[in-house]
């Protein structure tokens, strides 16, 4: 048998199901529905203090919620303690022990479950091997970089074979470069082993390049759930526009003339709406800066939206320029590739920004 075929059990699906939690008078936790699938490497994705670590550790049963349940592979876990729900978390801080080898860190939770030693070992075999870390047993963790203290966590985690895998922001403790190392390292871990697999973090990055499906959460209630890219192309509303990615929005209001329907912005400047269009009540005009185009202030044909605008800033980021623009009192920000050698708009002068129709996205809060 192979070393991973050892250390894997079958994937199971989790479902929370009607979770709400309070911490006194706050509300920390507003009816909160999901299922993460079997094998799926899913995120609860939100800003600081919108529950998301809350809702793991309930997941983990070191919180109680006031309703609602926790299923792991169809069967009701809410009132089970931590240490029979069959997970496995790795901590924010790694809690790894600074007196003891790789091995032993390794070793720690199966030595307290009472596995026989030599089972033990095979285990910490392949749970190092697994991270990479099969030369480094012998170690401390004084002895080792961020990265490798954070795979021992890892390993430490897997060696007990959890059927459902909860990672607390565990690369928010490494520099910028090293965190993209280890979150493909995850990634790839997980693909391996096919483990159920959920992930907090503030990062959109993060959360866009290793999961499946992510929840986005803020102050409380699920935003939206869906693959990143859905996430990005069609947010639900304001709030996931604006946290994942750089989102452009407009504030007006309809009005609604034997012209069709328009969206007055600032200075009165007015934006047809398209026939098919969906607007919710009290949307705004949202779009991202590289779906619209810059041109010079004579309106260009074709069959994209034409506003007039005055260049406000502009920035060179390599691949494109970030042009700064105003239409009325509002700055949004735009796009545009950068060509070696093209003439680029000044600042202070009055241009065209156009939008494609089929890529504007009306929002509401
Ligand atoms: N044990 C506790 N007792 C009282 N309030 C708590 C407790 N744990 C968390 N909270 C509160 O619950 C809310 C959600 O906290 P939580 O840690 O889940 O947020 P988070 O989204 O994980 O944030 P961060 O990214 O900063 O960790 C916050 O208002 C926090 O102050």
């Amino acid at each position: 048998m192979n070393a991973i075929a050892s250390i894997s059990t079958p994937a199971l699906a989790v479902d929370i199901e009607g979770i709400n939690l309070s911490y006194g008078a706050n509300h920390v936790l507003k009816d909160v529905n999901l299922t993460i699938r079997p094998g799926e490497f899913f995120a609860f994705l939100g800003p600081s203090g919108c529950g998301k670590t809350t809702l793991l550790r309930l997941v983990a049963g070191f919180n109680q919620s006031d309703t609602g349940r926790i299923m792991i592979g169809g069967k009701d876990i809410s009132n089970l303690p931590p240490w029979k729900r069959d997970v496995g978390m790795v901590f924010q801080s790694y809690a790894l022990w600074p007196h003891m080898t790789v091995r032993r860190n390794v070793a720690f939770g199966l030595e307290e479950r009472g596995v026989a030693r030599a089972e033990i070992e095979r285990r910490v075999d392949i749970a190092l091997d697994l991270v990479g870390l099969g030369h480094l047993g012998e170690r401390r963790p004084s002895q080792l970089s961020g990265g490798q203290q954070q795979r021992v966590a890892v390993a430490r985690t897997v060696a007990v074979e959890p059927k459902v895998l909860l990672l607390d922001e565990p690369l928010s403790n490494l520099d910028a470069k090293m965190r993209v190392q280890v979150r493909r390292e995850l990634r790839d871990l997980q693909r391996r082993l096919g483990l159920t697999t959920i992930f907090v973090t503030h990062d959109q990055e993060e959360a866009n390049t290793i999961c499946d499906r992510i929840a986005v959460m803020n102050d409380g209630v699920i935003q939206q759930i869906g693959t990143p890219m859905e996430l990005y192309e069609r947010p639900a509303n304001l709030f996931v526009a604006n946290f994942l990615g750089t989102a452009n929005i407009l504030a007006g209001g309809i009005v609604d003339s034997g012209t069709g329907r328009h969206f007055v912005i600032d200075g009165g400047i007015r934006v047809p709406i398209a026939s098919d269009a969906t607007v919710p009540k009290g949307a705004k005009l949202v779009f991202r800066p590289q779906h619209a185009g810059l041109t010079g202030p004579e309106s260009p044909s074709g069959n994209a939206l034409a506003l007039p605008c005055v260049i406000a800033h502009r920035e060179f980021l390599g691949a494109s320029i970030r042009y700064g623009v105003r239409i009325g009192a509002t700055e949004v920000a735009v796009d545009v590739p950068f060509q070696s050698g093209e003439e680029l708009l000044e600042i202070g002068k009055a241009a065209t920004l156009t939008l494609p129709q089929r890529l504007l996205l009306w929002l509401a809060a």
